[in-house]
């Protein structure tokens, strides 16, 4: 297996909490993986410690066969976090515009990423007067405009109506298809079935590392959301 990402004993301390205590799992690349568990879990953190903004207290992270944080990493790397990160005063198509350019790309890579993300429409408009959800595919365009080898998303269909992450979705796929490696957070479970992989965090441990298939099989159920319900109560009577 082609690995894009491999996180071996991984320890973050958040405040007083051990938020991740010595986490492996490893992202095939070329995947879409799904990152999944309940509020609180560790999954932003992880995703930080991946594009490499989290202090670690141990462990190793290696992203694309280099250290995370790696400067060479950069432009190699796309990150969505939660909270919209493009600028309010600008419009969307000037945002886009502004971070192809940090690539050294053109507006057509700008204006595809816009069209990819469904704004093309609300592209002369500033930021600050689009709604949540529009905000955040403006964010989505500007962290896909250099078509990373490695995507790391943050929930980024939260807010968007069904057509619109029906959409998104296969535009990750498609990517996929391409060579890239896409890293999501999500807890809507028809979005996990359409993961190659899912990683499933509780309490900063990972709890399952499968196909959405073999996670089912597992649990002995058709249904996602009750093989992670199964999964948790098992480990947590086993925690007991
Ligand atoms: N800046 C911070 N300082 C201290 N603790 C933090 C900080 N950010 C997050 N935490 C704690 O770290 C733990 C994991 O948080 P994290 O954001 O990684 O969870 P999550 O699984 O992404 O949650 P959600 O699904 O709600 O986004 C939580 O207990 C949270 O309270």
């Amino acid at each position: 297996m082609d690995t894009a990402i491999e996180v071996s004993g991984l320890v973050v301390t958040r405040g007083k909490r051990t938020v991740l205590d010595h986490f492996s799992c490893t992202v095939p690349r070329g995947s879409v993986t799904g990152l999944l568990g309940p509020s609180g879990s560790g999954k932003t953190t992880l995703m930080r410690a991946v594009v490499g903004v989290q202090v670690v207290a141990g462990g190793t992270v290696t992203v694309l066969g280099s250290p995370a944080g790696s400067p060479a990493l950069r432009s190699r790397i796309g990150y969505l976090t939660q909270a919209p990160s493009v600028y309010a005063d600008l419009t969307v198509r000037e945002n886009a515009r502004y971070f192809a350019s940090l690539y050294r790309l053109g507006k057509d890579a700008a204006d595809q990423a816009i069209e990819t993300v469904g704004l093309t429409g609300a592209a002369g408009q500033l930021v600050s007067d689009l709604s949540g959800g529009q905000r955040s595919r403006a964010s989505l365009a500007c962290a896909i405009v250099s078509r990373p080898e490695l995507l790391v998303l943050d929930e980024p269909t939260v807010g968007q109506d069904p057509v619109l992450r029906d959409e998104l979705w296969a535009h990750f796929r498609r990517m996929a298809a391409d060579g890239a490696t896409v890293l999501v957070s999500s807890h809507v479970m028809d979005e996990a079935n359409r993961c190659d992989r899912l990683l499933l965090i509780r309490d900063g441990l990972l709890i399952a590392d499968d196909t959405p298939a073999a996670v089912k099989a597992a649990a002995g159920t058709d249904d996602l959301d009750q093989a992670f319900l199964n999964l948790i109560r098992k480990h947590e009577a086993v925690a007991a």
